[in-house]
Protein backbone atom coordinates (compact mmCIF):
# COMPACT_ATOMS: atom_id res chain seq x y z
CA UNK A 1 0.00 0.00 0.00
CA UNK A 2 1.36 3.57 -0.62
CA UNK A 3 1.77 6.00 1.75
CA UNK A 4 0.64 9.35 0.82
CA UNK A 5 -2.19 10.63 -1.16
CA UNK A 6 -3.47 13.90 -1.62
CA UNK A 7 -7.29 15.46 -2.87
CA UNK A 8 -7.50 18.50 -3.89
CA UNK A 9 -10.90 19.76 -4.01
CA UNK A 10 -11.79 22.32 -7.01
CA UNK A 11 -15.30 21.96 -7.57
CA UNK A 12 -16.60 24.79 -6.79
CA UNK A 13 -18.45 27.76 -8.64
CA UNK A 14 -16.26 30.39 -7.25
CA UNK A 15 -19.16 32.67 -6.47
CA UNK A 16 -17.65 35.18 -3.88
CA UNK A 17 -15.14 35.74 -6.12
CA UNK A 18 -17.57 37.10 -9.17
CA UNK A 19 -16.11 36.45 -11.81
CA UNK A 20 -17.33 34.15 -15.32
CA UNK A 21 -14.35 31.70 -14.89
CA UNK A 22 -14.09 29.50 -11.73
CA UNK A 23 -11.94 31.31 -9.65
CA UNK A 24 -9.37 28.17 -9.67
CA UNK A 25 -8.61 28.88 -13.04
CA UNK A 26 -7.83 32.23 -13.30
CA UNK A 27 -4.15 32.90 -13.63
CA UNK A 28 -1.69 33.82 -11.25
CA UNK A 29 1.91 34.60 -12.51
CA UNK A 30 0.95 32.89 -16.07
CA UNK A 31 -0.66 29.96 -14.53
CA UNK A 32 -4.29 29.00 -13.49
CA UNK A 33 -4.41 29.40 -9.44
CA UNK A 34 -5.39 25.49 -9.33
CA UNK A 35 -1.77 24.15 -11.14
CA UNK A 36 -0.02 25.99 -8.72
CA UNK A 37 -1.34 24.25 -5.91
CA UNK A 38 -1.34 20.78 -8.44
CA UNK A 39 2.05 21.86 -8.81
CA UNK A 40 3.21 22.35 -4.96
CA UNK A 41 2.47 18.61 -4.28
CA UNK A 42 3.44 17.07 -7.46
CA UNK A 43 7.27 18.37 -6.50
CA UNK A 44 6.87 16.66 -2.66
CA UNK A 45 8.48 13.32 -2.78
CA UNK A 46 6.93 12.80 0.31
CA UNK A 47 3.11 12.33 -2.08
CA UNK A 48 2.62 9.53 -3.95
CA UNK A 49 -0.45 10.48 -5.52
CA UNK A 50 -3.04 13.01 -6.26
CA UNK A 51 -6.60 12.83 -7.01
CA UNK A 52 -8.14 16.43 -8.77
CA UNK A 53 -11.74 17.01 -8.23
CA UNK A 54 -13.27 18.75 -10.54
CA UNK A 55 -16.69 19.98 -11.94
CA UNK A 56 -18.26 18.11 -14.72
CA UNK A 57 -17.52 20.82 -17.35
CA UNK A 58 -13.67 20.55 -16.48
CA UNK A 59 -12.85 17.44 -16.13
CA UNK A 60 -11.47 17.78 -20.04
CA UNK A 61 -9.58 21.02 -19.30
CA UNK A 62 -7.93 19.49 -15.66
CA UNK A 63 -6.73 16.51 -17.56
CA UNK A 64 -5.42 19.04 -20.35
CA UNK A 65 -3.07 20.66 -17.35
CA UNK A 66 -2.15 17.14 -16.70
CA UNK A 67 -0.57 16.85 -19.47
CA UNK A 68 1.04 20.15 -19.93
CA UNK A 69 2.49 20.85 -17.08
CA UNK A 70 3.57 17.26 -16.43
CA UNK A 71 1.67 16.90 -13.01
CA UNK A 72 2.39 12.99 -13.46
CA UNK A 73 1.13 12.21 -9.99
CA UNK A 74 -2.30 13.30 -10.62
CA UNK A 75 -3.56 9.56 -11.08
CA UNK A 76 -7.39 10.61 -11.12
CA UNK A 77 -9.54 13.44 -11.86
CA UNK A 78 -12.93 12.87 -11.03
CA UNK A 79 -15.79 15.01 -10.53
CA UNK A 80 -17.43 16.75 -7.73
CA UNK A 81 -20.21 17.31 -5.70
CA UNK A 82 -22.67 20.15 -4.53
CA UNK A 83 -21.09 21.47 -1.61
CA UNK A 84 -17.32 20.98 -0.61
CA UNK A 85 -17.91 17.70 1.90
CA UNK A 86 -19.34 16.08 -1.30
CA UNK A 87 -16.30 16.73 -3.12
CA UNK A 88 -13.96 15.46 -0.94
CA UNK A 89 -16.04 12.31 0.13
CA UNK A 90 -15.66 11.27 -3.73
CA UNK A 91 -12.20 12.03 -4.13
CA UNK A 92 -11.70 9.72 -1.00
CA UNK A 93 -13.41 7.37 -2.17
CA UNK A 94 -10.94 7.01 -4.75
CA UNK A 95 -8.09 6.50 -2.36
CA UNK A 96 -9.79 3.64 -0.10
CA UNK A 97 -7.86 0.94 0.48
CA UNK A 98 -4.99 2.50 -1.64
CA UNK A 99 -3.12 4.81 0.78
CA UNK A 100 -2.82 4.97 4.39
CA UNK A 101 -3.00 8.51 4.98
CA UNK A 102 -4.34 11.23 3.39
CA UNK A 103 -3.93 15.33 2.86
CA UNK A 104 -6.97 17.14 1.87
CA UNK A 105 -6.30 20.56 0.41
CA UNK A 106 -8.02 23.27 -1.52
CA UNK A 107 -7.61 23.42 -5.01
CA UNK A 108 -7.43 27.71 -4.29
CA UNK A 109 -4.67 27.79 -1.57
CA UNK A 110 -1.44 27.61 -3.65
CA UNK A 111 0.67 29.04 -0.93
CA UNK A 112 1.02 26.42 1.51
CA UNK A 113 4.05 25.87 2.86
CA UNK A 114 6.41 22.89 2.25
CA UNK A 115 7.99 22.95 5.73
CA UNK A 116 4.03 23.28 7.24
CA UNK A 117 2.43 20.72 4.81
CA UNK A 118 5.22 18.34 6.45
CA UNK A 119 4.42 19.22 9.72
CA UNK A 120 0.88 18.82 9.57
CA UNK A 121 0.97 15.26 8.13
CA UNK A 122 4.18 14.01 10.70
CA UNK A 123 1.67 15.79 13.48
CA UNK A 124 -1.47 13.40 12.16
CA UNK A 125 0.86 10.35 12.05
CA UNK A 126 1.94 10.73 15.12
CA UNK A 127 -2.25 11.17 16.33
CA UNK A 128 -4.36 10.21 13.92
CA UNK A 129 -5.80 13.66 12.58
CA UNK A 130 -3.83 17.05 11.91
CA UNK A 131 -4.86 20.54 10.30
CA UNK A 132 -2.53 23.71 9.51
CA UNK A 133 -3.95 27.05 11.63
CA UNK A 134 -3.04 30.23 12.37
CA UNK A 135 -4.10 32.39 15.47
CA UNK A 136 -6.65 34.89 14.56
CA UNK A 137 -4.93 38.31 14.91
CA UNK A 138 -8.90 40.34 15.44
CA UNK A 139 -10.95 40.07 17.81
CA UNK A 140 -14.02 37.95 16.95
CA UNK A 141 -17.53 38.52 18.01
CA UNK A 142 -20.41 36.20 18.32
CA UNK A 143 -23.81 38.35 16.77
CA UNK A 144 -27.21 37.64 17.17
CA UNK A 145 -29.56 38.12 14.04
CA UNK A 146 -29.68 41.46 14.90
CA UNK A 147 -26.53 42.65 14.79
CA UNK A 148 -26.07 42.62 19.01
CA UNK A 149 -23.02 41.14 20.11
CA UNK A 150 -23.53 37.84 22.62
CA UNK A 151 -19.90 36.99 23.61
CA UNK A 152 -16.00 37.74 22.56
CA UNK A 153 -14.62 34.52 22.96
CA UNK A 154 -11.04 34.63 24.33
CA UNK A 155 -9.05 35.15 21.12
CA UNK A 156 -6.36 33.10 22.86
CA UNK A 157 -8.24 29.85 22.47
CA UNK A 158 -9.49 30.81 18.54
CA UNK A 159 -7.25 29.76 15.09
CA UNK A 160 -8.39 30.44 12.08
CA UNK A 161 -8.04 26.71 9.67
CA UNK A 162 -6.44 26.38 6.66
CA UNK A 163 -5.97 23.57 4.30
CA UNK A 164 -4.00 21.37 3.93
CA UNK A 165 -5.73 18.90 6.88
CA UNK A 166 -3.87 15.09 7.16
CA UNK A 167 -5.38 12.20 8.40
CA UNK A 168 -5.29 8.41 8.87
CA UNK A 169 -7.76 7.09 5.47
CA UNK A 170 -9.90 5.03 7.40
CA UNK A 171 -10.38 7.17 9.92
CA UNK A 172 -11.42 10.10 7.39
CA UNK A 173 -13.39 7.60 5.34
CA UNK A 174 -14.99 6.43 8.60
CA UNK A 175 -16.20 10.23 9.46
CA UNK A 176 -17.38 11.17 6.36
CA UNK A 177 -19.91 7.86 6.78
CA UNK A 178 -20.99 8.91 9.97
CA UNK A 179 -21.84 12.79 8.83
CA UNK A 180 -24.02 11.12 5.38
CA UNK A 181 -25.25 8.58 7.34
CA UNK A 182 -26.60 11.57 10.12
CA UNK A 183 -26.95 14.42 6.70
CA UNK A 184 -24.24 16.72 9.06
CA UNK A 185 -22.64 19.22 6.84
CA UNK A 186 -19.46 20.43 8.33
CA UNK A 187 -17.15 23.15 6.57
CA UNK A 188 -14.04 21.51 6.78
CA UNK A 189 -12.63 18.07 7.08
CA UNK A 190 -11.80 17.95 10.95
CA UNK A 191 -15.17 19.37 11.96
CA UNK A 192 -16.53 15.47 10.91
CA UNK A 193 -13.63 13.90 12.55
CA UNK A 194 -14.06 15.95 15.40
CA UNK A 195 -17.76 14.84 16.30
CA UNK A 196 -16.53 11.28 15.79
CA UNK A 197 -14.96 11.20 18.86
CA UNK A 198 -11.23 11.77 17.50
CA UNK A 199 -9.02 14.51 18.65
CA UNK A 200 -7.56 16.46 16.13
CA UNK A 201 -4.18 18.45 16.28
CA UNK A 202 -3.91 22.24 15.28
CA UNK A 203 0.06 22.79 13.61
CA UNK A 204 0.55 26.26 13.38
CA UNK A 205 1.38 27.54 9.32
CA UNK A 206 1.98 31.03 8.07
CA UNK A 207 -0.80 33.93 7.03
CA UNK A 208 0.26 33.45 3.58
CA UNK A 209 -1.39 30.52 3.13
CA UNK A 210 -4.97 32.34 2.18
CA UNK A 211 -7.90 30.97 0.76
CA UNK A 212 -8.71 32.48 -2.72
CA UNK A 213 -12.02 33.60 -2.44
CA UNK A 214 -13.24 37.21 -2.93
CA UNK A 215 -11.78 39.73 -5.44
CA UNK A 216 -9.45 41.56 -3.01
CA UNK A 217 -7.51 38.01 -2.43
CA UNK A 218 -6.23 38.66 -6.17
CA UNK A 219 -3.73 41.33 -5.73
CA UNK A 220 -2.46 40.07 -2.50
CA UNK A 221 -1.81 36.55 -4.26
CA UNK A 222 0.28 38.24 -6.95
CA UNK A 223 1.86 40.04 -4.39
CA UNK A 224 3.24 36.81 -2.34
CA UNK A 225 3.67 34.82 -5.15
CA UNK A 226 6.11 37.62 -6.42
CA UNK A 227 7.13 38.68 -3.24
CA UNK A 228 7.39 35.76 -0.73
CA UNK A 229 6.80 32.29 -2.17
CA UNK A 230 8.63 32.82 -5.88
CA UNK A 231 7.07 31.54 -9.25
CA UNK A 232 6.66 27.73 -8.87
CA UNK A 233 7.93 25.77 -11.59
CA UNK A 234 5.31 22.53 -12.12
N1 LIG B 1 -19.02 21.83 -4.22
C1 LIG B 1 -17.77 22.23 -4.00
C2 LIG B 1 -17.48 23.45 -3.34
C3 LIG B 1 -16.16 23.83 -3.16
N2 LIG B 1 -15.17 23.02 -3.60
C4 LIG B 1 -13.76 23.45 -3.47
O1 LIG B 1 -13.47 23.70 -2.12
C5 LIG B 1 -12.45 24.69 -2.03
C6 LIG B 1 -12.79 25.75 -0.98
O2 LIG B 1 -14.06 26.29 -1.25
P1 LIG B 1 -14.43 27.81 -1.54
O3 LIG B 1 -13.28 28.70 -1.46
O4 LIG B 1 -15.64 28.13 -0.75
O5 LIG B 1 -14.80 27.71 -3.09
P2 LIG B 1 -16.17 27.89 -3.82
O6 LIG B 1 -17.22 27.01 -3.25
O7 LIG B 1 -15.82 27.69 -5.26
O8 LIG B 1 -16.46 29.43 -3.55
P3 LIG B 1 -17.84 30.15 -3.23
O9 LIG B 1 -18.28 29.63 -1.89
O10 LIG B 1 -17.49 31.59 -3.23
O11 LIG B 1 -18.80 29.79 -4.34
C7 LIG B 1 -12.30 25.29 -3.43
O12 LIG B 1 -11.06 24.84 -3.99
C8 LIG B 1 -13.48 24.77 -4.18
O13 LIG B 1 -13.27 24.57 -5.57
C9 LIG B 1 -15.46 21.81 -4.23
O14 LIG B 1 -14.56 21.09 -4.64
N3 LIG B 1 -16.77 21.44 -4.41
C1 LIG C 1 -11.67 24.03 4.58
C2 LIG C 1 -11.44 25.51 4.73
O1 LIG C 1 -10.60 25.99 3.71
C3 LIG C 1 -10.75 25.77 6.05
O2 LIG C 1 -10.56 27.13 6.21
C4 LIG C 1 -12.73 26.29 4.70
O3 LIG C 1 -13.48 25.98 5.83
C5 LIG C 1 -13.52 26.10 3.45
O4 LIG C 1 -14.67 26.89 3.58
P1 LIG C 1 -15.53 27.45 2.40
O5 LIG C 1 -16.87 27.69 2.98
O6 LIG C 1 -15.54 26.40 1.35
O7 LIG C 1 -14.89 28.74 2.00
Amino acid sequence: MKQLGVVIVAAGKGSRMRTKESKQYLQLAGKPILVHTLALFQRMEQVDTIVLVTGSEDVERCREYVERYALSKVASVVVGGKERQDSVHKGLEVLRDTVEWVMVHDGVRPFAAEEHILACWRQAMETGAAVLAVPVKDTIKVVDPEGTIVSTPDRRSLWAIQTPQAFRLSLLLQAYEQAEKEAFTGTDDAMLVERSGTSVRVVEADYYNIKITTPEDLPWAEWIIQNVRGEREA
